[in-house]
């Protein structure tokens, strides 16, 4: 379980994007952050990965309190955040986007590699091996020496949630997911994701596609203006006049 309670965030010049939001990603789930551009949706994601420190409230996560761990921190805990591809990955090829994101346990440590080459081809065989067996689940292996800019949008997607499974995450963090993806794709991905969710996976989404939301989501928060207006599933919280008016209905 990742939960934040009563985060506000103040940015620099003063401006709360957060005011006192309380969320919680239950173990096995997925749940959505909705609501307009701007309401704080990104920068409570920011503050449950770690990059974002509140100036007020606190981060859980299995309970412990970890508000002022960073990225890295939570990420050796099985905290994982899917990013869009940069332009410098998009010149690697698939595979190597994915095994550059497994992180080095002994690769990094000259004096370990010097003493222990053999540990390290083991290691990297291992990251190889996994890599592989991620991309065959996604279809991607036939693409893995492609450069990854080539992919289509939807590819990328898959390409972006594979590299945050390297991490071997007990929770993952996806904003935006829809983004750029031709809509008769986004079933791949809804799908990849019910699977690692049927698998114990837990998933926090930013989503501006409602029909992805309605999908996916166990569980929704709406945000407004860097509060939760309210929570609960989808079907009831777009069933409530005020949010399905004032929030959902130009972006649905
Ligand atoms: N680094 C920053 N410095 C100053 N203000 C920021 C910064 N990042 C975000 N903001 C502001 O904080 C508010 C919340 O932004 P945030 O990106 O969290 O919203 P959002 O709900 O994710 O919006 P969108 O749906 O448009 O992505 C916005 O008004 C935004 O302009």
């Amino acid at each position: 379980m990742l939960e934040a309670v009563n985060v506000s965030v103040i940015y620099e010049g003063g401006f709360k994007a957060l005011n006192g939001a309380s969320v919680q990603l239950a173990a096995g789930t997925v749940t959505g952050l909705i609501g307009p551009n701007g309401a704080g949706k990104s920068t409570l994601f920011g503050v449950l990965a770690g990059a974002v420190r509140p100036v007020a409230g606190e981060v859980r996560l299995g309970g412990e309190i970890v508000t002022q761990h960073g990225p890295a921190w939570r990420a050796r805990r099985g905290l994982a955040r899917t990013f869009q591809l940069s332009r410098e990955l998009a010149s690697l090829t698939v595979l190597e986007n994915v095994l550059v994101a497994q992180p080095h346990m002994r690769g990094e440590n000259v004096l370990s590699l010097l003493w222990s080459r053999r540990a390290v081809r083991d290691e990297e065989d291992a990251a190889i091996d996994k890599a592989r067996a991620l991309l065959q689940r996604v279809d991607l292996w036939k693409l893995a020496d492609a450069p990854a800019g080539t992919l289509s949008g939807g590819q990328k997607k898959l390409l972006e949630i594979c590299r945050a499974l390297m991490l071997d995450p007990r929770i993952v963090l996806m904003d935006e997911p829809s983004a750029g993806v031709n809509p008769t794709r986004i079933g791949e991905i809804v799908e990849f994701v019910q699977a690692l969710r049927a698998e114990g996976t837990t998933f926090g989404l930013v989503e501006h596609n409602m029909g992805m939301v309605r999908l996916l989501c166990d569980h929704v928060y709406v945000l407004a203006e860097g509060q939760v207006l309210t929570e609960g599933r989808f079907d009831d919280v777009i069933a409530n006049t005020e949010v399905a008016s004032a929030y959902l209905g130009a972006q649905s």
